[in-house]
């Protein structure tokens, strides 16, 4: 994705602007530029496919779950444009030895999460990005979150988490395996 570096510095010279702040003072004269830097950084995840951060597929005969767990991360509330960041934890069961690199789920995560979004949109996109490259078994993803327009601005609760799971396959279908791998991944 080419980000508009031009268009983001003469937006956030507006926004200074427009809040009666002078763009030209001092303190102020690179801060177009470096806010356009880290939009380019936050969003780095926008026209991405996620789907292809599950490159490494090795041929392992391992049908049992695999959970990477505490996968921090960092998004902006589509809302607002302010952060939410928490963990997530992703657990899936392969099926004919699709296996990928451990990494990869945190890659899945990062791409995802580097662009405006919703919890609830993260977590059903990284479900899927599983499904559609894997087919596997089943998928568990649980995303735990402080977003600060809850704590900032607003109703101002900090400390009050959100937490989204999404399931999919064997996941979804047993309450057995669901509460065993929710377990594990809580614990
Ligand atoms: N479901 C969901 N809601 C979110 C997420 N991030 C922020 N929100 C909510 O989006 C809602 C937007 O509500 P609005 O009433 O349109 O905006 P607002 O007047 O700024 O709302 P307040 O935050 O209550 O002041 C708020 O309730 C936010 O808490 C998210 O990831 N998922
Ligand atoms: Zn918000």
């Amino acid at each position: 994705m080419a980000f508009d570096y031009d268009k983001l510095q003469s937006a956030v010279r507006m926004l200074l602007e427009a809040v009666g702040e002078n763009p030209d003072r001092e303190g102020l004269l690179d801060t177009p530029k470096r806010v356009a830097k880290m939009y380019a950084e936050v969003f780095e995840g926008l026209g991405k496919n996620p789907e292809d951060e599950l490159s490494a597929i090795f041929n392992e005969m391992h049908e049992e779950v695999v959970i990477v767990k505490d996968i921090p991360f960092f998004s902006m509330c589509e809302h607002h444009l302010v952060p939410f960041y928490g963990k997530a934890h992703v657990a899936y069961i392969p099926r004919n030895g699709q296996v990928t690199g451990l990494s990869k789920l945190a890659r899945v995560v990062e791409t995802v999460a580097r662009q405006p979004q919703l919890q609830e949109r993260i977590t059903s996109t990284v479900a899927d990005t599983l499904v559609n490259k894997l087919n596997p078994h089943g998928v568990a993803v649980i995303v735990e979150a402080e977003h600060m327009c809850m704590t900032m601005r607003g109703v101002k609760k900090p400390g009050a988490s959100t937490i989204t799971t999404s399931v999919r396959g064997i996941y979804q279908e047993s309450a057995g395996a669901r509460a065993e791998v929710f377990s594990l991944m809580r614990g």
